[in-house]
C-alpha cells in the first residue's frame, strides 16, 4: 500500500507540473509573440497540444490511476484513465492508457489465458490517496503473495455494482469485462450492433467505445466529432459525465428531435400522430408535397403578365415543358428552379419576339441574335415575370414544406391525414416527430450553398498561400536553426504538418470545436455516431441519422424486448438493410450487471407471459432480497407517498415509476416532485413514466398500478433497480407479479 502511495504522489507530482506547463502555455498563446513565424507556428502546435491535455488533466482528476499489471518478465504498468509520461529525456510512460493495446491484459488475461501477466491489481483511491488494493494471481505457479489477494477476483465490480447511484452514470474502466472489452475496442469500421438485455451494460459499452474510438482515430474524429444520440434529455444528462470522466469532451450529446438546427421541439405529438410521422411512407408524402408546390396554369386558362413591349402570356403549355426540363435534372426543388426559370425566360422571350419580329408577309423574322438578347433581358428583368415564376415554382423552406403539408396532409388514408393534422402557426408547434420530417424537406428542397461555398473557397485559399509562406519561411531558417546533425533528430512543425492543415489552424474566424460546429449545421457528417436505445427509432429517424453519416461508421445499442414505439422497427436486418445491406457486425452482451437475480426472475417472467422462449441475461448478483407487492384499497398516491418517505434512502436515489395519468396525484404528495417536468435524476425521489425510465437505473424502484403498463413498458420499468423492487397497485396485477412476496 505504501509504495503504491509513494507512486500516486509521483503521479500527481507530475500531473500538477504538466498542468502547470500546459496552462502557461494556453496563456502565452494569449500574448502576441513577435520572434517570427517559425516560433509562432511551433507555439500554436504546442497550444493545440497542451491546451487538449489540459481538459483531459482537470477532467480524469479522480481516480487518475485505477489499474497496474505485472509482467511474467518483471515488467509492471500502472493503468489509468489517459496517458503520462515522465519528464525524463525518453519520455518514459508512467501511467498507461486503458485504451493503449499494452493495458488489454488487464481487462483480458485470466488464469487459463493469462496474456502473459503475473499479477493484476485493482488500485482504489479516494483523492489522492490510494484506500484499497485488489490483487488477482493469474500466474497459477506463482506463489509470492502481497496480502491483498481477491480469491474471486470480483471484488472491486461487486463493489462498483452495490454502490449507491448518483443519478449521473459512472464510468467503469476500472471493471470492463472480457465480453465488453471486445465490443468496445471491435475493428469493425462500418456498423456494429450491441444488443443485449436490460442491465448488461450497452450503454456504458457504447460509451467507452467512443472514448476508444477517439483514441484511435484522433486525427478524423476530433475534426468530424462523435455524435452520441439517445432518446430523451434527461437520459442524455444520465449519461453526460461519462465521457468527460474519460478525458473526452469532443463529443455532441443529442436527441433525434434536437438535430435540425434553428428548430427547438417542444410540442408534444399524440402516438398516433408519431407512429405516422415516423413511417417510411412520410418519404414520398412529402416528395408528393414538394412537387404539389410546382404548378402549372389552367389549361386554357394562362397567366397574363403586362409587360413594356407587349403582355406576355404564360400558359399551361410553356409551363408544362419548362417544370418536365426542371425535372428532368433530378436536382432538388430549390436547385431545379433556376432550370425552370430558364426555360420560361427563354419561351415569353421567343413570344415576344415572334409577335414584334414577325414578317406580315411570312418571311424569317426580322429580329437578330442582338435584338433577342435586348428582349431577352428585358423579360428577365420583369419584376411581373418572376413574381410568375415564383407562383408557379416557389423557392421553398424546409419549414413551409412540412408546416403546409401538417396543415392540409395530401396524399395520405384519410385516417393518416386526420391524425396529422395541425396548424403550425409558430417555432413552439414543432415535435420531436417532425425533425427527420424538416430533415427530408430539406433534402427533397435542397439548399442552394453555391454563393457561400465559392467564398469560403477563396478565403481558404487565401489561408493556404498564407500558410504557405510561414512553412517556406520556416524550411529556409532551417540551416542555421539546426546546424548540430545530432538535432536533426528533432522534428520542426513544417516536417510534420503540410499547408492545408496549417490553414486549418489559422482559420481564425471559427474558434468553435467540432462538436460545436457539427451542432449549427444540418449537413455535418459526423466521424462517428452512436445511437442508445436505437430500437425506438423511426424509419424517418433512421432516414435523418444516415444522412449524418456518409461512411456508415456508427454504433447501434439496442435491446427488442424493451421496444414499445408504435414506429419502432422490429430487426436490425430490416432497418440496415436499405443502408448497408448484410455489412454489419452483431455483437451481445449476456450478463445483467444492474438487476439482482431476485428481480431479474420477476420481470423475466412478465416478458414470459408473452414471449415463452425469451431468454433473459443472467444477473451477475443477487442480494437476497425479495421483490414485494402491496395491493391498496383507498388513495394510492398517499399509501406511494408513505413508503417512499420511509424507503428514499440518504444516499442513493429511490424512482416512482407510474402511469402518466397518476403523476399530477403522486406529485402532490411526493416531496420535491413537480409533474410533467423533465425529471431532475440528482434528486434522491424522482418521479417517471416507464417510458422516460428508459436506459436509467436507481437503487430502489417502486412501480405503481403495473397493470396499466403494457408488456414491454413494465419489462422496462421492473429492470431498472440496483437494489428492491416493489410493486402498488389499486388494479389488477398482471399474473406474472402474483407470486411477489406480499407486503402490509
Ligand atoms: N463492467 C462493469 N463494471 C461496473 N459496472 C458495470 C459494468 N458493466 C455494466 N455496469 C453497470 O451496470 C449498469 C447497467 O449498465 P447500462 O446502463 O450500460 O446497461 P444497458 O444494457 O444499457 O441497460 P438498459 O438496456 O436496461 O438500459 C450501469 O450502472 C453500469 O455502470
Amino acid at each position: 500500500m505504501q509504495k503504491e502511495q509513494e507512486f500516486i504522489d509521483r503521479l500527481y507530482a507530475r500531473v500538477d507540473a504538466l498542468r502547470g506547463v500546459a496552462a502557461d502555455s494556453v496563456t502565452d498563446a494569449l500574448t502576441p509573440v513577435g520572434t517570427g513565424q517559425q516560433a509562432r507556428l511551433e507555439r500554436d502546435l504546442l497550444v493545440v497540444e497542451r491546451s487538449g491535455l489540459l481538459a483531459a488533466l482537470n477532467a480524469v482528476d479522480g481516480s487518475l490511476c485505477f489499474g497496474r499489471i505485472d509482467l511474467t518478465d518483471g515488467v509492471t504498468h500502472h493503468i489509468g484513465r489517459i496517458g503520462i509520461r515522465d519528464d525524463d529525456t525518453e519520455h518514459t510512460p508512467i501511467l498507461i492508457d486503458w485504451r493503449a493495446p499494452v493495458a488489454r491484459p488487464f481487462y483480458l488475461a485470466t488464469g487459463h489465458l493469462p496474456m502473459g501477466l503475473r499479477r493484476r491489481r485493482h488500485l482504489t483511491t479516494e483523492g489522492r490517496t490510494v484506500t484499497e488494493l485488489h490483487d488477482e494471481i493469474l500466474d497459477l505457479g506463482d506463489d509470492e503473495r502481497t496480502g491483498f489477494e481477491d480469491p474471486s477476483g470480483d471484488a472491486v465490480l461487486l463493489a462498483a455494482l452495490n454502490s449507491a447511484r448518483t443519478g449521473r452514470m459512472g464510468d467503469i474502466v476500472q471493471t470492463i469485462q472480457a465480453e465488453q472489452d471486445r465490443i468496445i475496442r471491435h475493428d469493425h469500421r462500418g456498423v456494429l450492433v450491441v444488443e443485449g438485455g436490460p442491465g448488461t451494460g450497452k450503454t456504458a459499452v457504447a460509451l467507452h467505445r467512443a472514448a476508444f474510438l477517439l483514441y484511435e482515430h484522433r486525427e478524423l474524429l476530433a475534426k468530424r466529432a462523435v455524435l452520441i444520440v439517445g432518446p430523451n434529455p434527461a437520459f442524455l444528462s444520465y449519461i453526460s459525465e461519462v465521457l468527460p470522466a474519460l478525458g473526452e469532451t469532443g463529443v455532441l450529446l443529442a436527441t433525434v428531435g434536437e438535430l435540425y438546427p434553428g428548430v427547438h421541439a417542444t410540442a408534444v405529438d399524440t402516438p398516433r400522430a408519431a407512429a405516422v410521422k415516423g413511417a417510411a411512407s412520410m418519404t414520398e408524402a412529402l416528395a408528393l408535397a414538394v412537387r404539389d408546390r410546382q404548378q402549372l396554369p389552367e389549361p386554357g386558362a394562362p397567366l397574363i403578365i403586362r409587360h413594356d413591349d407587349g403582355d406576355l402570356i404564360l400558359d399551361w403549355e410553356i409551363a408544362y415543358e419548362a417544370r418536365q426540363a426542371a425535372r428532368d435534372t433530378l436536382l432538388p426543388h430549390n436547385l431545379a428552379r433556376p432550370h425552370f426559370a430558364f426555360r420560361i425566360l427563354d419561351a415569353l422571350t421567343q413570344q415576344l419576339a415572334e409577335r414584334i419580329g414577325a414578317d406580315p408577309y411570312g418571311g424569317p423574322n426580322f429580329l437578330g441574335p442582338d435584338d433577342l438578347a435586348q428582349l431577352g433581358k428585358g423579360v428577365a428583368a420583369s419584376a411581373d415575370v418572376h413574381a410568375a415564376i415564383e407562383d408557379l415554382w416557389p423557392t421553398l423552406t424546409a419549414e413551409r414544406v412540412v408546416a403546409d403539408f401538417l396543415a392540409e396532409p395530401v396524399g395520405m388514408a384519410d385516417e393518416d391525414a386526420a391524425a396529422l393534422r395541425r396548424p403550425v402557426t409558430g417555432p413552439a408547434d414543432w415535435t420531436p416527430a417532425d425533425v427527420p420530417l424538416l430533415d427530408e424537406a430539406a433534402e427533397l428542397i435542397g439548399y442552394d450553398d453555391a454563393a457561400e461555398r465559392a467564398a469560403a473557397e477563396a478565403a481558404r485559399q487565401e489561408r493556404i498561400a498564407y500558410a504557405q509562406g510561414v512553412l517556406d519561411l520556416s524550411r529556409g531558417s532551417e540551416t542555421y536553426e539546426f546546424e548540430d546533425e545530432d538535432e536533426s533528430e528533432v522534428l520542426a512543425a513544417h516536417d510534420i504538418v503540410d499547408a492545408d492543415r496549417v490553414a486549418d489552424w489559422y482559420e481564425e474566424e471559427d474558434h468553435r470545436s467540432a462538436a460545436e460546429r457539427a451542432a449549427a449545421d444540418r449537413t455535418w457528417a459526423f466521424g462517428h455516431i452512436i445511437v442508445d436505445e436505437a430500437q425506438e427509432l423511426s424509419p424517418m429517424a433512421w432516414r435523418l441519422l444516415m444522412r449524418r453519416s456518409p461512411t456508415r461508421s456508427m454504433t447501434l445499442v439496442g435491446d427488442p424486448a424493451q421496444t414499445a414505439e408504435e414506429a419502432g422497427v422490429g430487426a436490425w436486418d430490416k432497418i440496415l438493410q436499405p443502408y448497408v445491406e448484410d455489412r454489419f457486425e452483431h455483437t451481445r452482451l449476456g450478463v445483467n450487471y444492474r438487476t439482482p437475480s431476485e428481480i431479474m426472475d420477476v420481470a423475466a417472467a412478465v416478458l414470459r407471459a408473452e414471449h415463452p422462449d425469451y431468454e433473459p441475461p443472467a444477473s451477475v448478483r443477487s442480494t437476497g432480497v425479495r421483490p414485494w407487492r402491496r395491493a391498496v384499497t383507498g388513495d394510492v398516491a398517499q399509501v406511494v407517498a408513505e413508503i417512499a418517505a420511509a424507503e428514499t434512502p440518504e444516499e442513493g436515489r429511490l424512482a416512482v415509476i407510474a402511469p402518466r395519468a397518476l403523476h399530477g396525484a403522486l406529485a402532490a404528495v411526493l416531496p420535491g416532485v413537480v409533474a410533467g417536468a423533465e425529471p431532475d435524476l440528482t434528486r434522491h425521489l424522482v418521479l417517471l413514466d416507464p417510458r422516460q425510465a428508459k436506459g436509467l437505473e436507481f437503487d430502489r424502484v417502486i412501480v405503481v398500478e403495473p397493470g396499466e403498463f403494457g408488456v414491454s413498458d413494465l419489462y422496462v420499468a421492473l429492470t431498472r433497480a440496483t437494489q428492491s423492487l416493489g410493486v402498488v397497485h389499486v388494479g389488477e396485477l398482471p399474473v406474472a407479479l402474483l407470486g411477489l412476496a406480499v407486503a402490509d
